[in-house]
């Protein structure tokens, strides 16, 4: 597929440390792209730097074939971009909020007003629209937040953390939004720190850590890549993993056994056939990958930690 970002090598410096370092990946048109990291990982400075509010110490980044560099304004007005802090005035109703952010994107007359009609109805707040922000909880004035970036139809949408601290259910408004966007054609570049967000937004991942793509592809991918296929088991009886020949390593959790493995339905199969004869089985399931488990086999830490 064509592909509508292309970073490549970005590096940027804060005095000694290194923030970004050679950081390259490449976003297929219409998809949703999901740049996982934990914090300070380099997420927030690799939007910044794509959207032009800083400036990289060497790399390039390409928006629709455009050099980002040289041609910021050009590749501006394609792009809508939600910073992880929301930038609202609190005093202003949305409405009035969506007229200055409007104007700032050069629309004007009926086809603003058009517009922030059509992105309150998007975001699900236009019975708000004449409230003050300041009463609007944490998730409405992300939801706003992200209004108004979508006022001048960007081809490709960034959002930077845009569900934390916030309640479930602007949570999920966010994410039928996001998937409401991309199935009209919108690129989605999401940044998070939750692992369970990327696993059901995302088409393609790219995971981030101290300033460094550590690894990048589809989730299958990642898993078939970085995530030992495992079998959970627990039963009664005389139970020896070491005699199931597939099984690599085993540990107890739970009151069972957690039996990793390159052939979980083999090793299933035997341990059900063997519940004929000897073992009472309670249960066995098949464990699935997370991408906890990825970053945990790329770093040898957590991501929750
Ligand atoms: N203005 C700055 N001056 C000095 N260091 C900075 C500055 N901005 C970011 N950093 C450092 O650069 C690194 C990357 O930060 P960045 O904000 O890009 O991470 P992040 O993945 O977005 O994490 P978070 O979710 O915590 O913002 C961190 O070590 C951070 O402390």
């Amino acid at each position: 597929m064509e592909p509508i970002l292309d970073i490549q090598k970005l590096t940027k410096r804060y005095g000694p440390k290194a923030a970004l370092d050679n950081v390259s990946f490449s976003i297929a048109k219409g998809s949703c792209f999901g740049l996982l990291g934990p914090n300070g990982a380099g997420k927030s400075t690799t939007m910044k730097i794509l959207t032009g509010i800083l400036s990289a110490d060497s790399g390039s980044v390409h928006v629709f074939g455009i050099n980002a560099f040289k041609q910021q304004r050009n590749v501006q007005r394609q792009v809508g971009y939600v910073p992880q802090e929301i930038t609202l005035y609190d005093k202003l109703s949305a409405n009035d909020n969506l007229e200055f952010f409007g104007r700032l994107y050069g629309i004007k007359g009926q086809l603003l007003k058009k517009r922030i009609h059509d992105v309150l109805l998007e975001t699900g707040l236009l019975d708000r629209a004449k409230d003050p922000v300041k009463s609007f909880s944490g998730g409405m004035k992300r939801r706003i937040n992200i209004a108004c970036a979508l006022l001048h139809q960007p081809k490709l949408l960034i959002l930077d953390e845009p569900t934390v601290g916030i309640d479930p259910q602007s949570r999920n408004h966010i994410f039928e939004m996001i998937r409401h966007l991309r199935d009209n054609g919108v690129t989605i570049i999401y940044s998070t720190h939750y692992m369970e967000e990327v696993e059901v937004l995302c088409d393609d991942i790219a995971i981030i850590d101290q300033g460094k793509v550590i690894a990048q592809g589809t989730l299958d991918e990642l898993f078939a890549s970085y995530a030992q296929k495992a079998v959970f088991v627990e039963a009664e009886g005389p139970f020896q993993p070491d005699s199931i020949h597939a099984i690599k390593k085993s540990y107890p959790r739970n009151h069972g056994w957690v039996l990793e493995t390159d052939q979980p339905i083999e090793v299933m199969k035997t341990i059900l056939d063997a519940q004929q004869s000897e073992l009472k089985l309670k249960a066995i399931e098949m464990i699935r990958p997370s991408l906890e488990d990825v970053f945990l086999s790329l770093t040898g830490t957590r991501l929750r930690d």
